[in-house]
């Protein structure tokens, strides 16, 4: 979906008070700082419009297959008659309640067993209106796959509905409102993180619970406890690099790296300002780059403070000493100038790592040896992997990790950093094979997923980047047993 059109539908609603900050009492009792009330839009012909055929392409976008439309009551009834008449898809309508006369009907319409209903909502929050319709609509024997929402609140709806097997596609998340209110200049620094804090402090579902209840797996919890990512932070040993990179990583609730493969400046400067927020270390290959300027460089560095992340250019250093030298000081980019971390190959033999030391130990730079690697047929044998670990011990002041499959080294104070993944296993048509990050966080106890294309491919890159940080962090999280 197009980044423009849905900040300027975030902008008008705020401008007819559709979203609101304060303090409000919800349902449930909780302060809640943000106060959503689209019941408004009615009253916005244009704006009602527009938010009707943004559901509608959520719908399409998302490939969802449909025979018919159901709106949640009642804010979403009169959304789903806009994407009905305009579309020509049969519409049902959920009673609330039964009626006491008549036919006592609880779903309105022509309701053709076997068919498929696609739900349609305006804020979800924990998932429970949606669920509710789904099941008076399967009690009628519809179907439920999907349900398409105006706006996530992220605070544990999608997950919810997704135990039931629903997928609830969101035209805005919550974050990327507050991104755009902010950056426009509605909202100001503290509106901003005292909401972000609501969101992530008032999550309405928790999988593990769920899984835990259903498998008896309480056993889980008593799992031996690894060290925390803070904990090792406060390691002495630890590299200051790694010590900085560890506690962004608590401080954010993130270990996701996100890989910025593309050609222009402007996207690259785009990306850190939309998914700054929701990563630790922002990985580039400033060589593909068809407009390189250490303009943009300065940029991405006010960027990188802005949103605290760190900045790695995979440059994979592979050459004698004095090359790597000149390559990491010198050039078009100099990269020693703006890297907070760069990797090497170990292939060369250690002088790799002392040529690259000799620039970037005293500007308070990090190197991470790369240990493993992602692609088919990769010939990083374990002979060479342990081979790399050594070399890694052997500079302690300037190597602080490894790019791995898995966890290479028992080092607490190392860093491993994995690329290779997706939410989905698979590969690409020249050799890059995925992970998921449950798998190579949890299981193959690496620190951080290095995400490209799982993300950049997705019509809305900042919800996507917001799976990822989730999958990766509930990993981690479930690995420390900490939930
Ligand atoms: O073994 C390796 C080492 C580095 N990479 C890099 O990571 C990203 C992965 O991108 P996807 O789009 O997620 O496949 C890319 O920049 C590679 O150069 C790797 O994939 N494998």
């Amino acid at each position: 979906m197009d980044l423009g059109v849905l900040e300027s539908l975030i902008l008008n609603l705020y401008d007819v008070q559709a979203v609101r900050f304060g303090t409000f009492k919800l349902k449930s009792g909780l302060d809640s700082p943000i106060y959503f009330d689209l019941r408004v839009i009615v009253s916005y012909p244009d704006l009602m419009k527009q938010v009707s055929e943004l559901l509608h392409l959520c719908a399409e976008e998302a490939r969802v297959k449909f025979d018919c439309v159901c709106g949640v009551p009642y804010t979403a009834l009169p959304l789903a008659t806009i994407i009905c008449s305009t579309h020509h898809y049969p519409m049902l309508i959920r009673r609330k309640e039964a009626k006491d006369y008549g036919t006592k009907r609880l779903i309105e319409g022509r309701v053709c067993a076997g068919e498929v209903c696609l739900i349609v909502e305006d804020v979800v929050t924990s998932g429970g209106s949606v669920l509710e319709t789904a099941q008076d609509l399967q009690a009628q024997g519809l179907k439920v796959k999907d349900a398409v929402v105006l706006l996530d609140r992220e605070q544990g709806g999608t997950e919810r509905l997704s135990s039931e097997e629903i997928s609830l596609h969101s035209v805005i998340s919550v974050s990327l409102l507050l991104d755009v209110l902010f950056r426009s200049g509605r909202i100001d620094q503290q509106t901003f993180s005292g909401v972000e804090k609501f969101i992530k402090e008032n999550q309405t579902f928790s999988r593990v619970e769920v899984e835990e209840k259903e498998n008896g797996k309480e056993e889980e919890k008593n799992r031996s406890r690894e060290m925390s990512y803070g904990a090792r932070a406060a390691l002495p040993s630890t590299h200051p690099v790694a010590k900085r990179l560890f506690t962004v990583m608590e401080e954010k609730c993130t270990n996701l790296c996100v890989s910025v493969d593309v050609t222009h400046t402007q996207e690259l400067l785009e990306l850190a300002e939309t998914l700054g927020p929701l990563i630790c270390v922002m990985k580039t290959h400033v060589d593909i780059l068809q407009d390189f300027s250490m303009d943009a460089i300065n940029k991405l560095k006010e960027l990188s403070n802005k949103h605290n992340f760190l900045i790695f250019e995979d440059r994979k250093f592979a050459d004698i000493g004095n090359t790597v030298k000149h390559q990491y000081e010198g050039g078009v980019y100099r990269i020693s100038l703006w890297s907070h971390i760069i990797n090497a190959h170990s292939v060369s033999g250690p002088g790799v790592v002392t040529g690259l030391k000799a620039v970037g130990q005293s500007l308070g730079h990090g190197c991470l040896l790369i240990a493993q690697m992602s692609s088919q047929g990769a010939l990083t044998t374990e002979q060479y992997t342990h081979a790399t670990v050594k070399m890694a011990n052997d500079h302690p002041d300037f190597v602080f990790g490894f790019i791995s499959g898995s966890k290479v080294s028992s080092k607490p104070e190392h860093v491993h950093m994995t690329p290779g993944v997706q939410l989905q296993r698979g590969g690409d048509e020249l050799g890059q094979q995925y992970t998921n990050p449950e798998q190579v966080i949890r299981s193959n106890r690496s620190d951080i997923i290095i995400v490209g294309r799982g993300i950049l491919s997705a019509s809305n890159r900042r919800n996507e980047a917001e799976k990822y940080r989730k999958a990766g962090w509930d990993a981690y999280l479930r690995r420390v047993s900490l939930i």
